[in-house]
């Protein structure tokens, strides 16, 4: 009895805990078939509390267990613990196969959850009809029969204990909702263990039977009940909200109504409307306006697009608000994590936040009038009391502050426009998801933790992409370019007015630390300014032939559909590096970002959208680590395409130039580095550990144009190696959004392996670790140590391939041609950087080292008028610069004039 009491006790209150912790299942959602499931589920309890009580009524009713005779036997109350027993399975049964359908309709990635479900579906299925004869025949084996009871329990209850765990909200509601969960399954582990005794002591007619069966039994099968109830809490409350209204005389009607049936909004008492709204029920989970676990707003999970879009702003995702009146139960919360605006066709009627939940979404509070965004707190009846008066035309529009992570993700930063974010791809002036419908997380790396999702599109995406550029690039190549400089020059305006947002968004894509964000930021607007500028000077040639009667000019064209595929160390940058020359060419782009970064490169969408850049010009294809080489190569083989443009490592830069070589495409290549950093004898010590401390550091040592191999000339070398330690020294590694932070973590955990093994390697070879050396673990990111190596040679891993890390490695040197000699000594040539006063030594580095780009006493020559290209295997293509960036975008076209009369 009393391991009974406590675990029952405990269940109920933590059920009811729950209800507060889940909170409800979406309300925006018809009933489906697993409520509907509960609701029989729920009659046959209550059918099942009346056998309970006739079976308690003949057998010592109100009398206390202390007072039941020994000798009870307990056989007159046989017929109703028979049916009792009868609904006992089929009760149980129902709420299982509504979990499981709940569950099912949420669409979870995993193939665990996946193949739980239909397994326990076989095996909660295969005991019912297993225990029908065992029930209605009395016979045995009851105890294997309960045993596979409490098994299902736990199949059952065990989903959402994974999904739970897996899901982005507080670990303390995380662990109270497993706490619930685990209880359940101890409270029918306990009921039907008293069962079993109960029923083999009536089978077995003891006359000596403990008569607190009878007593243990009832209340078992109550409490049992009682657990059924606090279980299916959340899906009867759904259901009631759902009703409520239309029981108090509400007609709400949705857009599917009004598709379906060609009703207005005021004719959801029709029968039509009736039809629809129930139609549904029986229909495939994907079919509907369901929340997916990982999913997102636009596309899945929230309305479809209304027939018209009601508003200009913020024009994100649009849908029917047949959900109005479900609003007035909202209560007011704390932790928001997802906004929805509340418009008719012309006025903001609110700003309604809602907070993340395990299952669905649900609106916590207004917290503006929507005519100020200020947040000013309303009251969200009141709303929806203007709201209804205003116009019968309402709408919700789904405000992406966080709208697609709603049900999933808690932003780890504020935004002041949170409307900059989207988690869609972008293509034409849509916001779409995959074909598939899969999706791939963002990652914080400086905490390790999901805070977004976005399409994992495949190469099956890739043509609607293109095809929209294209069709975009007919118009747009004829646009004068003024016109194209003016909308660059306002997209600069625009990403100058967001800087503050798009920062801490790089912030928690790349881990790098905001002011190296704002930096980055700074950087990019150079080239849309710039570009904006080469848009209104690409210019012809004309000359006179050697035959006299010809006239010879160019005419430079923009080459077409590009496609530019995007790095993760600096994902603004780069984009708008490449965007910003093609768009002035009179081009349009698909740009594929990096996985890890893709919401800044959609930020920019929205921005150029917002600057009324044509649809189609600039469109955003996001994918996952997985799909990158297959999208990736589809887009570099599409016949649409003209011209691909690539910043990444050498490795994958041969791959893109071998997909080019089908279509013979123009290809610009930003490749590896392992650039070498020179200080001589005569150098300024202090500007070169200055430069060196910028440029090594800058964003954790992953920059192509870093500090790879550092020589250092012998006369200085130790102090060189003394001073750089200090300083080092003093960086403070943490998150970047932190304010004291100097330097950030790795913006991958593969990084952190490589790092490693290239420490190792050098160390194993004879150099010495004279700061840091491996990962730091005390974090919960991609942390590594600033890391100085000293005693660095030329056998070491390091020597030949980019560490793309925080590790400094030191290299002695005696002389100025050993010097050039030991830089040179690499396949790629992106960056140099030489430091030293003497003038003719200057010249002569510039003309013998090896690389695309010399830093001449500066560790920073990375500008949008300077061209930004390397050599031999770093590539080739520049960007950035005057004429040769923007040329990268162009064909040059040769006309022949005879003319008669002029010779
Ligand atoms: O990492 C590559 C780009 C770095 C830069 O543009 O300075």
């Amino acid at each position: 009895m009393a391991i009974t009491f406590v675990a029952h006790l405990g269940y109920d209150i933590f059920a009811w805990l729950e209800l507060d912790l889940l909170r409800e299942k979406p309300a925006d959602e018809d009933p489906y078939i697993d409520d509907f499931f509960i609701v029989v589920g729920y009659m046959i309890s209550i059918c099942q509390c009346v056998t309970s009580w006739y079976f308690i009524k003949t057998n010592y009713v109100g009398i206390h267990i202390w007072d039941i005779p020994k000798d009870n036997d307990p056989r007159p109350g046989m017929i109703w613990n028979f049916a009792n027993q009868l609904p006992y399975i089929p009760a149980l049964t129902m709420v299982k196969i509504s979990v499981l359908l709940f569950i099912r309709r949420l669409d979870s990635h995993s193939r665990l959850v996946k193949y739980l479900v239909w397994s326990s579906f076989a095996v909660v299925i295969g005991l019912f009809l297993a225990v029908l004869p065992v029930v209605i025949f009395q016979c045995h084996p009851v105890r294997y029969i309960a045993a596979l009871n409490l098994l299902t329990d736990i199949m059952v209850l065990s989903i959402p204990i994974i999904i739970t765990a897996r899901l982005h909200i507080p670990l303390r509601r995380k662990i109270a909702v497993c706490i619930i969960l685990c209880l359940g399954i101890a409270a029918t582990a306990v009921g039907l263990w008293r069962i079993i005794v109960l029923v083999q002591a009536t089978m077995s007619k003891s006359q000596g039977a403990d008569p607190t069966y009878h007593v243990g039994f009832c209340s078992s099968v109550i409490e049992v009940n009682v657990a059924i109830i606090a279980a299916c809490g959340p899906s009867m409350k759904a259901i009631s909200t759902r009703f409520r209204p239309r029981l108090l005389g509400s007609s709400p009607s949705s857009e599917s109504d009004k598709s379906a049936y060609g009703a207005g909004p005021s004719s959801g008492t029709g029968f039509g409307s009736r039809i629809s709204r129930f139609s549904h029920i029986f229909t495939k989970p994907t079919s509907r306006k369901r929340t997916s676990m990982y999913s997102t707003a636009n596309g899945r999970g929230y309305p479809s697009a209304p027939p018209a879009a009601p508003v200009d702003w913020p024009r994100a995702n649009v849908g029917s608000c047949d959900e109005r009146f479900d609003l007035r139960k909202y209560t007011r919360g704390t932790d928001s994590s997802s906004m929805l605006y509340l418009t008719d066709d012309e006025n903001h009627l609110g700003i309604i936040q809602t907070t993340d939940i395990s299952v669905g979404y649900s609106i916590e509070s207004v917290v503006g009038d929507g005519s100020s965004r200020e947040g000013r707190v309303v009251n969200a009846e009141s709303i929806v009391q203007r709201a209804k008066r205003s116009s019968d035309n309402l709408y919700c529009v789904y405000y992406l502050n966080h709208c697609t992570m709603a049900t999933n993700y808690e932003l780890p930063f504020q935004l002041s426009d949170p409307s900059l974010l989207h988690f869609e791809s972008f293509i034409g002036d849509k916001w779409v998801g995959a074909k598939s419908g899969k999706r791939f997380e963002v990652l914080d790396p400086g905490s390790d933790k999901a805070w977004a999702s976005c399409p994992a599109n495949a190469a099956e995406d890739v043509s609607a992409a293109v095809e929209s550029a294209h069709t975009a690039f007919e118009s747009f190549r004829k646009v004068n370019p003024r016109q194209r400089a003016k909308w660059l020059l306002e997209w600069y305006n625009l990403t100058v007015a967001a800087k503050e947002d798009l920062a801490k968004i790089v912030t928690h894509e790349t881990g790098k630390p905001l002011a190296e964000a704002y930096g980055e930021i700074d950087y990019s607007l150079g080239f849309l300014w710039w570009f904006a500028g080469e848009a209104e000077r690409i210019q012809g040639t004309v000359s006179t032939a050697s035959a006299p009667n010809r006239r010879i000019f160019t005419i430079k064209q923009p080459i077409g559909v590009t496609a530019a595929l995007v790095p993760w160390n600096f994902p603004v940058a780069m984009v708008l590096r490449k965007v910003g020359a093609a768009l002035a060419a009179g081009c349009t782009m698909v740009v594929k970002p990096s996985p890890e970064t893709p919401i800044s490169a959609l930020v920019l969408a929205e921005l150029a959208r917002r600057a009324g850049i044509p649809a189609g010009v600039f469109n955003v294809l996001t994918t996952d680590l997985e799909n990158t080489p297959p999208l990736s190569e589809a887009l570099c083989k599409h016949p649409l395409v003209k011209k691909v443009t690539f910043t990444g490592s050498t490795r994958v830069g041969k791959l893109v130039a071998a997909h080019c070589s089908h279509g013979l495409k123009k290809l610009t290549l930003e490749l590896g580095g392992n650039c070498p950093f020179l200080v001589f004898d005569d150098a300024n010590l202090d500007q070169a550990i200055e430069q060196l401390m910028a440029l090594k550091w800058r964003h954790a040592g992953q920059a192509c144009i870093t500090a790879n191999r550092i020589y250092v000339q012998a006369g200085i070398y130790d102090r060189f190696a003394a001073l750089l330690k200090e300083r080092t020294a003093a960086l403070v590694v943490g998150h970047g959004a932190v304010a004291e932070t100097t330097m950030g973590p790795l913006t991958t955990p593969r990084s952190l392996d490589k790092a490693t093994a290239q420490v190792e390697d050098a160390r194993s070879r004879g150099a010495e670790v004279i700061l840091g050396g491996k990962p730091l673990t005390s974090k919960p990111g991609y942390f590594f140590e600033p890391t100085i190596l000293s005693g660095m040679t030329e056998d070491m891993l390091i020597s030949q391939e980019e560490s793309f890390a925080p590790i400094a490695a030191l290299y002695r040197f005696e002389t100025e041609e050993q010097a050039v000699k030991l830089a040179n000594d690499t396949s790629m040539g992106l960056a140099s950087y030489a430091f030293t006063k003497n003038v003719d030594r200057m010249w002569r580095l510039l003309e013998n080292l090896e690389a695309g780009m010399i830093g001449m006493n500066t560790g920073n020559q990375s500008a949008a008028e300077s061209p930004f290209g390397g050599i031999k295997e770093s590539g080739y293509g520049k960007e950035s610069g005057k004429d040769v960036a923007i040329n990268e975008y162009l064909v040059t076209k040769t006309g022949t004039l005879t003319i008669e009369g002029q010779y």
